[in-house]
């Protein structure tokens, strides 16, 4: 890849005590379709998003995105630089509508002036007309337009991680990364997930890294792929080309997500 767009991270390193999480590892997720991150439990993975989305400062290495270093940068900085996240468990606030959960996500838009922050006068009118337009969007996107009323607990689980996917693409993010977003789910659910996901990604064009233990779904979901295990980068290639591959038949296929192949 090497041209500079899409997220590039360089030599990181995390260690929890004794235990290496990440080890050097070095890899690039292009601005372009839709990356799988794969690899066994304890692979490394959830850290990985968590150094890129500013939630585990790295021992070692740099994140860039479309070229920029985002090393000072803390969780709420990468937000409004457009890193958003999603998590293994959703997060919801249970007390609030689906709509005002996705509005949140708004907040990444960088609508806050920081004048209108300390007089706390808060966003003017065109910006919250502009962010209940983008919420509006992004239930829609996801197919949750109906729903917007509802509250988060009336969902079943599906769905739930359906707001949150929302939540994440109303803040127009640069990177998106998903972790999990289909576990938990029935295959149905999961393919629908899929064909949403290849959408928003078509149609907003951000970088979106998918971590995913079901090698079928990252075969029709993804056009990228990269190998973690044991805290290691083992390969990145073309999901066909990565499924053959010697050493993630050694690492990856070797363990018990083996069932997926
Ligand atoms: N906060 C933490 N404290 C101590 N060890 C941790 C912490 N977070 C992760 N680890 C360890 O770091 C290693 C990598 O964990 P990580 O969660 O990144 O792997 P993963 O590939 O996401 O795994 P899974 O597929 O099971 O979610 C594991 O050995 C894990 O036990």
């Amino acid at each position: 890849m090497n041209d500079s767009t899409g997220l590039q991270v360089d030599d990181l390193s995390v260690e929890f005590g004794a235990v290496t999480a990440l080890n050097h590892v070095s890899c690039e997720f292009p601005a372009s379709g839709i990356s799988g991150l794969l690899g066994p439990n304890g692979a490394g993975k959830t850290t990985l998003l968590n150094v890129v989305s500013g939630f585990q400062v790295p021992s070692s290495g740099s994140v860039r995105v479309n070229g920029s270093d985002l090393a000072a940068d803390g969780i709420r900085a990468r937000v409004l630089s457009g890193v958003v996240r999603t998590f293994q468990t959703v997060r919801l606030l249970e007390k609030e509508t689906v709509f005002d959960n996705v509005a949140l996500g708004c907040e990444g838009l960088q609508r806050h002036s920081p004048l209108r922050q300390v007089l706390g006068i808060g966003k003017g009118r065109a910006a919250r007309r502009r962010d209940h337009d983008v919420t509006i969007d992004a239930l829609a996107m996801v197919g949750l337009g109906s729903l917007a009323q509802r509250m988060p607990a009336e969902l079943p689980y599906a769905k739930r991680r359906l707001v949150e996917i929302a939540r994440a693409i109303a803040g127009s993010p640069k990177v998106l990364l998903l972790d999990e977003p289909m576990a938990g789910m029935d295959r149905e659910a999961r393919l629908a997930l899929l064909d949403t996901l290849v959408e928003v990604q078509g149609s907003l064009g951000m970088t979106m890294v998918v971590v995913e233990h079901d090698i079928d779904m990252v075969r029709r979901l993804c056009t990228h792929v990269v190998v973690l295990a044991g805290g290691a980068f083992v390969a990145a290639g073309p999901p066909d080309e990565i499924v053959a591959d010697p050493r993630v038949q050694a690492t990856y296929f070797g363990a018990e997500d083996a069932r997926h192949q």
